[in-house]
């Protein structure tokens, strides 16, 4: 099964086919401890909620007691346990060879896969055997060709990171590891999608995720700068994309895809757009009309609402206080999860694209819609763009797929200069 590493990744037929409603908590193994310094990174600073805390690694106790819960509270057969960090690797193999052990323990004839998030400087051929042997899916970092990942992804020290990445790469493919591309949009390399796209068709990266990077500064007492989704600020950080440009990017990136790539190519956002055309889940959180179905642990067993929230406001319980099924089920989980679409401001309910967009993601709600309510998604300029500038194609792919043809003829009906179809 092609899956992809991070729960929001996983796209609206294998989300069906892994579960019906299950409940994906994004693990943190070692907190947010990392070996890079990412310019833009929205994780490592979350070490500053735990001052007190020398070694932020999560302890096997607490493994033990999340893998049993876990594998109790999914619905069905399927089980995905997600690594993230901080820097997963960061954690010696001898770590996971126990998480799997635990998995075997308790899966009692569950089906359990793995993913695993990396920034993939540490890999080393013991590291890439031991994902192969044990079909985990990878998710490296890489942001396009060297130039535009150097800019942000430096070690500690400000060296450049992409060379160690390539090698991971290379090391991933010698292994025959299966993996995927997460790549994030930012001031530096958001207006050039095209370098961007062809570099990861030059190293046959067939799945690939494009984030749009937005921050917003704000000091806090313990050190911390970035805003939490509530807090008012209007500072976004100078790495941040703009609407524009996000819209850009992606129009650009559609029109190559939709002339050479479709059935090629898996590129995230695309699928789900589609999967919104055909009114079935997108499999990505940021496009979906709600929220609340993936929450992150921390370390040390602290539960979030969602990776994107993790601040003191939106912890949602500790499972060495309750059992995790209670804390991922709660009143104030599901309450955040139905928030996305309770909350939608007057703009996006009269929107024609909202059965696309959803308002997308609820921590990028900080600006003022046309009739001056709060809570419209700073990136909608982008978004309504893409929405119109690609919906005959979808129009197109979703006919094809309700005639039960592939949606690939789109190509070919591109280059025939999209005639009447219907
Ligand atoms: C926080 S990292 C953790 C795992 C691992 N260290 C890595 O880099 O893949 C997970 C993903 O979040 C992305 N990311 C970092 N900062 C971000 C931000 N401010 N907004 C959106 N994505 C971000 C990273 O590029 C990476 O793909
Ligand atoms: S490698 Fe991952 S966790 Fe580390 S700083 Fe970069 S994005 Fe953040
Ligand atoms: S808040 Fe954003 S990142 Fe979190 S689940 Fe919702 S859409 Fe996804
Ligand atoms: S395109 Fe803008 S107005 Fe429309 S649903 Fe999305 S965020 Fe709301």
């Amino acid at each position: 099964m092609k899956h992809t590493a991070d729960p929001f990744n996983i796209s609206g037929n294998e989300l069906q086919a892994i579960s019906i409603q299950p409940q994906y908590v994004m693990l943190k193994p070692v907190g947010s401890i990392c070996n890079l310094a990412c310019k833009y990174c929205y994780y490592t600073e979350k070490k500053r909620l735990y001052p007190k805390v020398a070694n932020q690694i999560m302890d096997e106790d607490l493994l033990e007691s999340f893998t049993k819960q876990y594998i109790e509270m999914q619905p069905t057969p399927n089980v995905l346990f997600t690594w993230h960090g901080g820097e997963t690797l960061m954690r010696p193999i001898k770590f996971y060879e126990y998480a799997l052990e635990l998995q075997r323990k308790y899966g009692l004839g569950r089906n359990i896969n793995n993913c695993i998030q990396t920034n993939a400087t540490l890999i080393t051929d013991e590291w890439a055997r031991f994902f192969h042997e044990n079909n985990f899916l990878v998710g490296v970092s890489i942001d396009g060709p060297q130039e535009f990942h150097d800019e942000y992804r430096r070690s500690r020290s400000g060296k450049p990171t992409w060379q160690q990445v390539m090698r991971g790469i290379q090391l991933l493919n010698k292994y025959n590891v299966e993996w995927n591309a997460l790549a994030v949009v930012n001031d530096f390399n958001g207006d050039y999608p095209l370098d961007f796209y062809h570099f990861f068709k030059e190293i046959h990266c067939h799945y690939i995720q494009f984030t749009p990077i937005v921050e917003r500064k704000l000091q806090h007492s313990d050190g911390r700068e970035l805003s939490s989704p509530t807090e008012e600020s209007s500072d976004i950080w100078d790495f941040s994309v703009t609407p524009e440009q996000w819209g850009d990017f992606l129009c650009k990136i559609f029109d190559e895809w939709v002339r050479h790539d479709v059935g090629e190519y898996y590129i995230q956002l695309f699928d789900a757009t589609l999967a919104n055309w055909m009114g079935v889940p997108p499999g990505i959180c940021t496009l979906a009309e709600t929220c609340g179905h993936a929450t992150a642990m921390e370390f040390n067993g602290d539960v979030y609402a969602c990776d994107h929230f993790v601040f003191p406001e939106y912890k949602i319980g500790n499972i060495n206080e309750q059992p995790l099924v209670e804390i991922t089920n709660s009143p104030e989980q599901k309450a955040f999860g139905a928030d996305k679409k309770d909350s939608l401001p007057q703009e996006c309910k009269e929107c024609e694209w909202l059965f696309a967009c959803h308002g997308e993601c609820p921590r990028l709600r900080f600006t003022k819609d046309k009739h001056g309510n709060a809570g419209l998604n700073y990136l909608c300029r982008g978004y309504r763009k893409f929405f119109e500038h690609v919906a005959p194609y979808m129009d197109y792919m979703k006919y094809q797929l309700q005639q039960e043809e592939a949606p690939a003829k789109v190509m070919k009906w591109v280059a025939e200069g999209m005639p009447q179809y219907r």
